[in-house]
């Protein structure tokens, strides 16, 4: 299978601290690859890196035969890599349907989406005043409108209820099937359990285990990495 994202030697520093070392990750269609690592460890910096918003220091970032390293994050949307935030971006002041049309101006594609997500009863509503999981979906619903071909979803169960975390959870699959190329970071190792099919733990800016979920969890280096009592 060829991959939608690569990569390679990925480095990135802020002053003497090195948040991302050496760093090699692969997305391939249709699957879901987890990203996990305790705080700090350097997964929103890689997401950054992938979506244009730092700069590499070192190695490369490959989609297909395409560079993205010196792309601007526009760049990089239209080709379709696509992110959410952590701290969930929404135009508060804008409905539902206005927030998905500013990604693109058409109205059936966003009202198809609207209905996948769910969000049929407030997409007249202001963004601002839905729920902050309601919201997670606004931001979802968004990135779909840009046609991705990769999503990299930056703790998409984070602040969510447990019933809103099934429906996320549904989706993510379903956006899987369809052939789109997944990066899911969380710290829900349930969430990272049920939905990938491979698993990559990093700590201190280095990938220390990666494979099947299980084996990844499992393993010394990641129980050390959150166990080891060193943070
Ligand atoms: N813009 C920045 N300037 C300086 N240091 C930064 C910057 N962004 C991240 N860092 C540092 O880089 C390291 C990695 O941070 P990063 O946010 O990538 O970790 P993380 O694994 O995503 O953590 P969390 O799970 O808390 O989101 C941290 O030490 C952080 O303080």
């Amino acid at each position: 299978m060829t991959p939608v994202v690569e990569v390679v030697g990925a480095r990135k520093s802020f002053g003497a601290m090195v948040a991302v070392d050496n760093v090699d990750m692969t997305l391939l269609p249709g699957k879901i690859t987890g990203l996990i690592g305790p705080n700090g460890s350097g997964k929103s910096t890689l997401v950054d890196l992938m979506s244009g918003l730092q700069r590499l220091d070192a190695g490369e970032i490959r989609h297909g035969m395409v560079r993205l390293n010196r792309m601007a994050p526009q760049e990089i949307a239209r080709l379709g890599v696509v992110r959410t935030f952590q701290t969930t971006r929404v135009f508060s002041q804008l409905t539902v349907m206005q927030n998905l049309l500013v990604a693109s101006p058409d109205e059936n594609r966003a009202a198809h989406f609207i209905n996948f997500l769910k969000l049929g009863r407030v997409r007249d509503a202001a963004a601002g005043g839905l729920s902050y999981g309601q919201q997670k979906l606004v931001e979802l619903g968004t990135v779909l409108m840009l046609n991705p071909k990769v999503i990299l979803l930056d703790e998409p169960g984070a602040g969510i209820n447990p019933a809103l975390l099934d429906e996320v959870k549904s989706y993510i699959a379903s956006l899987a099937e369809s052939g789109i190329a997944i990066l899911l970071v969380d710290h829900n190792v349930e969430l990272i359990r049920e939905l990938c099919s491979e698993l990559i733990a990093m700590d201190a800016g280095r990938v220390v285990a990666s494979g099947s979920p299980s084996s990844v969890l499992a393993s010394a280096s990641v129980q050390e990495a959150y166990l080891g009592g060193r943070r």
